[in-house]
């Protein structure tokens, strides 16, 4: 399983979701123009020290990501408030990527072509959409859980 992030601008979110795959062992991706440096302080300051613990691949561009991939032969699942099909009824597979949307506009259509799968995480209807690293947390738990590919040890 590895999860990837388009275009991200909110430095906390990141730092946030790259915690979580460092401690999920979960490898990440960043495609880019994302609207932070990686130097900023507030993205460091939420990834702290597990920013040295996780597999980070920065990719120069969506159709660059999307070359990669197909290459690699991983499906691409996407994650946005734009699906019908809910997140609990898919069948993840170990290889898949899951793709996470800007905080300010989610993906351009030409990303949510591409997309193998679309999914949503259903909320309450009046409602706008979850934060992206709180979405993010929800699924990799379902992706994990379902191919048993989560790490087995506790903490001591
Ligand atoms: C704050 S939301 C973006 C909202 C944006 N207006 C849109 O239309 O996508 C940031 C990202 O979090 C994920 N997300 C948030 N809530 C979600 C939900 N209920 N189901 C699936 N993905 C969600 C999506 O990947 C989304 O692109």
């Amino acid at each position: 399983m590895q999860i990837a992030l388009f275009q991200p601008d909110i430095p906390q979110n990141t730092g946030t979701i790259l915690r979580l795959c460092a401690c999920m062992d979960v490898a990440a991706h960043i495609i880019e123009p994302a609207g932070f440096a990686i130097s900023d302080r507030r993205f460091r300051r939420a990834g702290m020290d597990y920013l040295d613990q996780v597999t980070l691949t920065r990719h120069d561009s969506w159709s660059k990501f999307d070359q990669w991939r197909k290459e690699a032969g991983y499906r691409l699942v996407l994650f946005t408030t734009k699906s019908a099909s809910p997140y609990l009824d898919y069948q993840y597979r170990a290889t898949d990527i899951l793709l996470f949307g800007r905080e300010t506009a989610g993906v351009t259509d030409e990303v949510a072509a591409a997309a193998d799968a679309k999914l949503v995480i259903p909320i309450k209807p009046s409602l706008r959409s979850l934060n992206v690293a709180m979405a993010a947390a929800m699924a990799l738990g379902e992706a994990l859980r379902q191919t048993n590919a989560g790490v087995k040890e506790t903490l001591r």
